[in-house]
């Protein structure tokens, strides 16, 4: 139990109706969850009020009320506080109800388009390796200090959050690695947190649909470096159009890192193929079992972080040389008459590209790259055909499906995607709308020795169909699809 007078602390409130005196049993922000004792915060969302619920939220046991906007009735027992902006209330609310457990341990940011999954979970692996407690945040899921669980988003909600994190301290934990979207950063979810570190990674085309414009994206990812403290080190790609960008008004460290530029933290490709990377990192040259040039960076961004966080660099790279990426990130299996299928997260045009460019850079001779890839609905429709694009001028056969259409129509954003694509390249396009299917015919298409790419759904272990999420796994499908073909 907590006193509202506690959970107060640094909230600006412009008004308070009734007493600080009373304890909290819980910080809701959902009024379908509600429990007696509880305080509600009213959010303003993106599809309904949250002031709407107020008098359903007391009904179901909210004594304490946070609102930009006072109800026309207020009588009664219940405590109103009025606050200018809800959201970033509700962050200090939650660090404070759980006792700013960020404070108590060593927190890493990684934010940026593409790399954040992959340099969150290799630096989680990393600690671990190297004996810490750690704790991790994840859009493939969380983890307190092995303990799995299960991530509804790539940055929880502020209350889940903190929760996590108060999880964390109490286990012992010395260090957390999270994802930070800009979703996250947009909606205030990450106030409040005291970091040690953020890392960029890139930025490139998506979520436009939220954020609207490139520019609000950009400012998006750089508010998070804004707000770091002095006390923390701000890594960014010096390689990234908007890398530096991303470190113009921080008041933290400020490191780079990067494989062309002059950087404080510096790699050279020496070899890229299927079986890893071997990279010159700071003048040594180490195996890493990841592949690919974009995965040179979040290995060179994990490394660098390590020694911002004081580790002995001949430690970290052995421990970052025996380490595997994040499930679903470039899993490759070979198959009968050694076709290759490879089931990757890309689901950005940039991401698309990295991946692409990969297969064709490590590719023996003349095997062609056969791309299964869709694009999710309800999402960003303007990646739709610059996504397509790619692919087709990428690979040799391209099989346009479905990958989460939620709430839209699957033909449409086929056609959204087909519009994309340059007539030369149309004869080597085919539309097949179920996942499943198309998998399916990718193997059929495939000669010995050729790629197979199942692009967009990576980790997912469901395709969501109107608001139904139903069981599917790429990898799945294409180990059953190579068993049959045996
Ligand atoms: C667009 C978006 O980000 N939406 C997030 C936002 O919801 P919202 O603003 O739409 O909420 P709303 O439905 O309008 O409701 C407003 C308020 O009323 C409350 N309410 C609503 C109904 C009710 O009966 N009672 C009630 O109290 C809601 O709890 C909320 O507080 O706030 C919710 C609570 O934190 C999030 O769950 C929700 O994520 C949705 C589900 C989502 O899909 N988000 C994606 C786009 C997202 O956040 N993605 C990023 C990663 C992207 C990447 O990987 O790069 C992420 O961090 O996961
Ligand atoms: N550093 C990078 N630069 C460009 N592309 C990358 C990079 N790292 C990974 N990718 C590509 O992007 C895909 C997603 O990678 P990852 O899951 O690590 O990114 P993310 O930023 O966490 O994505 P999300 O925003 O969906 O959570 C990978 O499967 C790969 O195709
Ligand atoms: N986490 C990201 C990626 C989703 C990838 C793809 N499978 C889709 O459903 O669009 C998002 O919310 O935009
Ligand atoms: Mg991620």
């Amino acid at each position: 139990m907590r006193y509202l007078s506690d959970i107060l602390e640094g909230v600006a409130f412009t008004e308070l109706q009734g007493s600080a005196d009373v304890e909290i049993s819980a910080v809701v922000f959902d009024s379908r969850q509600v429990v007696p004792g509880c305080m509600f915060v009213a959010v303003k969302g993106t599809s309904v009020d949250g002031h709407d619920y107020i008098e359903q939220a007391i009904k179901d046991g909210a004594i304490a009320i946070i609102c930009e906007e006072l109800p026309a009735h207020t009588a009664g027992e219940v405590d109103f506080l009025m606050v200018a902006d809800s959201a970033k209330a509700l962050a200090t609310l939650a660090a404070n109800f759980y006792e700013n457990p960020s404070s108590n341990l060593k927190l890493v940011g990684v934010t940026g388009t593409n790399g954040k999954t992959t340099i969150a979970t290799l630096l989680y692996k990393l600690f671990i390796d190297m004996g810490y407690k750690c704790g991790l945040l994840s859009t493939v899921e969380n983890q307190v200090n092995g303990r799995i669980i299960p991530s509804t988003h790539t940055t929880p909600d502020p209350v889940a959050l903190n929760k996590l994190l108060s999880d964390m301290v109490d286990e012992g934990c010395d260090y957390c690695f999270m994802e930070v979207s800009s979703h996250a950063i947009a909606q205030h979810r990450i106030d409040g947190l005291s970091f040690s570190g953020g890392i960029f990674s890139n930025l490139t085309h998506d979520h436009l649909d939220y954020h609207k414009t490139f520019d609000s994206y950009l400012k998006a990812k750089k508010t998070f470096f804004d707000n770091l403290p002095k006390s923390a080190f701000a890594l960014t790609n010096g390689d990234d159009k908007n890398g530096n960008v991303m470190l113009q008004n921080t008041s933290a460290h400020k490191k780079t890192y990067g494989l062309k530029s002059m950087a404080d933290y510096k790699a050279r490709i020496i070899e890229n193929q299927f079986g890893g990377l071997l990279l010159n990192i700071d003048n040594e040259e180490v195996w890493f079992k990841l592949v690919g040039t974009f995965n040179a960076y979040n290995l060179l961004a994990v490394y660098a972080a390590a020694l911002l966080l004081e580790q002995d660099r001949s430690k970290v790279l052995v421990s970052l040389s025996k380490l595997t990426g994040a499930e679903g990130r470039f899993e490759y299996i070979v198959g009968p008459n050694k076709v290759i299928g490879i089931v990757d997260y890309a689901h950005t045009p940039d991401a698309v590209q990295n991946v692409l460019s990969t297969i064709h850079d490590i590719r023996k001779g003349s095997e062609k790259v056969i791309t299964v890839i869709g694009c999710g609905g309800d999402r960003d429709k303007t990646k739709r055909p610059v996504m397509a694009k790619v692919a087709s001028e990428w690979s040799d056969k391209v099989i346009l499906t479905s990958d989460n259409p939620r709430t839209e129509d699957p033909a449409q954003i086929i056609k959204d995607m087909e519009a994309g694509i340059d007539p030369a390249f149309k004869r080597h396009t085919v539309s097949i709308a179920d996942r499943r299917e198309a998998i399916k015919t990718a193997c059929m298409f495939a000669q010995p020795g050729d790629i197979i790419l199942l692009a967009g759904k990576g980790h997912e272990k469901y395709q969501e169909i109107n608001g139904v999420k139903n069981h599917f796994d790429d990898m799945e499908e294409l180990s059953g699809q190579f068993n049959e073909m045996k």
